[in-house]
């Protein structure tokens, strides 16, 4: 067993961000992310920080909006109107999950495309199902990211995503159907998971439920990716069952230091992306 270790990964991936931030703001160009918190959701807060700390880290620019439990939908789509205005804001994201008296579908569609890097706004979505992406989410991103950085064949590979979230489990089949693999959704309704689990090369867990997969339910060989972000008794636990499945993978990403550390790099690659693109439509780059 080899572990997909999302720490090291991302911090190769950080240094070659680092060289071309370097290279931009030599150019005049600082690659800029607004990020906007409502609400003290303590996971949420603890995620935001450690983007605004990457942010630092790579020398960008960095803006963190926080603003209390009681904020109405009007108040946050201003903040979003007033970002998508900025020019030294490149990205624009809205933590998840929002208070329930805002709608968190008007809020992704509130941002403007070109500045929309967590890719859920329905026009990149859009365009990663066409096949003509402009952002992607960054936690499908960074799988596909730590699968090439890892030689990990792809092309007529057996995909299996368990879970059908637009943040996660939908994208991240779309991207690898796009690099040629078979790709299979499962979720909560699937009847008879482990046989069809069973089955996957690379299996992507990202169903949100704690040790979900189990040893059983994992080809001997496969690549296993563990997306899960749930609590137990306080600790982090991912979705799949670690201790036991690591015995059976050919490959394994850890909880913590998985896909956690890739999701936040590719954050960073996406608002680069986004400067380079801006500036390069108003003649900068
Ligand atoms: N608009 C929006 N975009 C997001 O990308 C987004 C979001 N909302 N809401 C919440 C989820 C969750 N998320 C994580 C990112 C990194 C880690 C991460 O780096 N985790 C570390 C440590 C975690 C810890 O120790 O608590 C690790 O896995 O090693 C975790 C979770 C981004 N999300």
């Amino acid at each position: 067993m080899e572990l997909l270790n999302g720490k090291e990964i991302s911090g190769q991936k950080r240094e070659e961000l680092f060289e071309e931030i370097t290279r931009l703001k030599n150019n005049g160009i600082t690659p800029g992310l607004a990020v906007i918190l409502v609400g003290d959701h303590p996971a949420s807060r603890s995620y935001v920080l450690s983007k605004q700390r990457t942010c630092k880290e790579l020398g960008m620019h960095s803006v963190l909006t926080e603003l209390p439990e009681s904020t109405t939908e009007a108040e946050l789509l201003a903040r979003i109107g007033a970002f998508n205005q900025d020019p030294s804001v490149d990205g624009i994201l809205v933590q998840l999950p929002l208070p329930p008296h805002i709608s968190e579908r008007k809020v992704i569609e509130a941002i403007i495309p070109e500045k929309d890097v967590d890719g859920f706004h329905p026009l990149n979505a859009g365009k990663l199902f066409t096949g003509d992406p402009a952002f992607v989410p960054c936690t499908p991103l960074g799988i596909l990211e730590m699968l090439k950085y890892k030689n990990v064949d792809i092309k007529g590979k057996r995909v299996v995503v368990v879970g059908r979230s637009n943040i996660v489990g939908k994208p991240v089949g779309q991207l690898l159907l796009a690099e040629d693999a078979t790709v299979s959704f499962c979720h909560s309704k699937t009847n008879n998971l482990a046989e069809h689990t069973i089955q996957a090369d690379i299996l992507i867990a990202a169903a949100g439920s704690a040790k979900l997969v189990t040893k059983d339910m994992v080809k001997q060989g496969a690549v296993v990716i563990d997306v899960g972000m749930n609590k137990v008794d306080g600790k982090l636990c991912g979705d799949v069952d670690f201790e036991k499945v690591k015995d059976v993978a050919g490959m394994i990403t850890p909880v913590p230091g998985g896909v956690g550390p890739m999701t936040i790099t590719m954050l960073m690659n996406n608002t680069v992306l986004s400067a380079k693109r801006r500036k390069a439509v108003k003649g900068a780059v």
